[in-house]
């Protein structure tokens, strides 16, 4: 493996870069260490304690590696990459963020190649909970990346015995397929918390992948890409497990009960976003519109479904 860094020292950062150090020295940059350094140990991640091969800093100078792991949140992406573009134009530059940003309407690879124009852009998405990834549990993931000599190079450096990575060259659909999952985990959790029960939940889980594929399309992905990991496959775990932060933001707005608010919830600013790029673009999303008009207290769960179950009947 070559060397490799991981910016941004969240649950996935972190655990990113413990499942790495099993080949090799990574270094993982936060911006502010809080004791990281004596405990070994990220609150966020709690249980698991950093390998010796993690090196700590939070000095971006130190960042050597030539492949860089972005894990900032999405809407922070943007900001960060401005700010640190000096010290990392001209790498590998691989976002782990899921989301659209807000301000642009962009996915990560776009921020990217605005911020650092010599870098190569890359996506690493696909079902995976920091704490399995931590564990050392089997995760199969998606590295998408437009030259598909480098998205070679760097499934090798990426993969592992235990984290097994695919390639595509389709970013579009990799990024959109993390993004959008987390707007139907948000719905198919308010789903579940105000009682509708588990039929309905698969009902929105498909129609609400009907429409992640109909935008992904529209903006230039391969439908093959969103029945993959990045799509599909993050959509299901994260619409039925409990460990989903998206899932549990939904639960806790149909049942009525408080929001975890420390939580990273992504699917919340880019429900927004897609509102915004879906109607721009006249494309039926549904499902992602009454989040984001519930999320907005412009409608309430039970007036939602009730929006979505009196449209028109049609084909399937
Ligand atoms: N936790 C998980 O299981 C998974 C998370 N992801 C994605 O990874 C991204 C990060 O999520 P988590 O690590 O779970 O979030 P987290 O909430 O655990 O951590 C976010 C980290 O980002 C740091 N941060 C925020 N703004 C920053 C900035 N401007 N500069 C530097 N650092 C900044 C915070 O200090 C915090 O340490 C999200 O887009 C999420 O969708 C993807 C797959 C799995
Ligand atoms: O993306 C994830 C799993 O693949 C993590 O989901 P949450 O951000 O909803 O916790």
């Amino acid at each position: 493996m070559t060397g490799v860094a991981v910016l941004g020292a969240g649950a996935f950062g972190t655990a990113l870069a413990v499942a790495l150090s099993g080949q090799g020295q990574v270094t993982l940059w936060a911006r502010d260490l809080r004791g990281m350094r004596d405990s070994r140990e990220n609150p966020r991640l709690p249980g698991v304690t950093l390998p010796e091969n993690v090196i700590l800093t939070d000095r971006l100078q130190d960042i050597g590696a030539p492949v860089v792991l972005l894990a900032v949140p999405m809407q922070q992406l943007s900001g960060f990459l401005r700010g640190a573009a000096p010290q990392l134009d001209g790498r590998a530059l691989v976002a782990c963020a899921k989301g659209v940003d807000l301000a642009s309407g962009q996915g990560a690879s776009a921020l990217i190649e605005q911020a650092c124009p010599a870098a190569t852009a890359a996506i690493l998405t696909g079902p995976s909970f920091a704490a399995d990834i931590a564990r050392g549990l089997p995760t199969a993931l998606t590295l998408a990346c437009a030259d598909g000599a480098r998205g070679e190079s760097l499934q090798e450096d990426l993969s592992t015995p235990v984290l097994r990575l695919y390639r595509t060259t389709d970013v579009t659909g990799a990024e959109l397929g993390g993004a959008l999952k987390n707007v139907i985990a948000i719905a198919a959790g308010m789903s579940i918390g105000a009682g509708f029960g588990d039929s309905a939940r698969a009902a929105l889980m498909t129609r609400g992948y009907a429409e992640m594929v109909r935008l992904a399309v529209a903006l230039g992905a391969r439908a093959e890409t969103l029945a993959g990991l990045a799509g599909l496959g993050d959509l299901v775990l994260t619409c039925t497990s409990d460990l989903s932060r998206n899932f549990r933001f939904g639960r806790s707005l149909g049942s009525g009960g408080p929001p975890d608010a420390t939580a990273t919830v992504e699917g919340v600013a880019t429900a927004r976003a897609v509102s915004a790029l879906a109607a721009a673009r006249s494309i039926d999303m549904p499902v992602t519109a009454m989040v984001a008009a519930v999320i907005d207290q412009r409608l309430t769960v039970p007036d939602a479904m009730a929006a979505l179950l009196s449209r028109p009947l049609k084909e399937e």
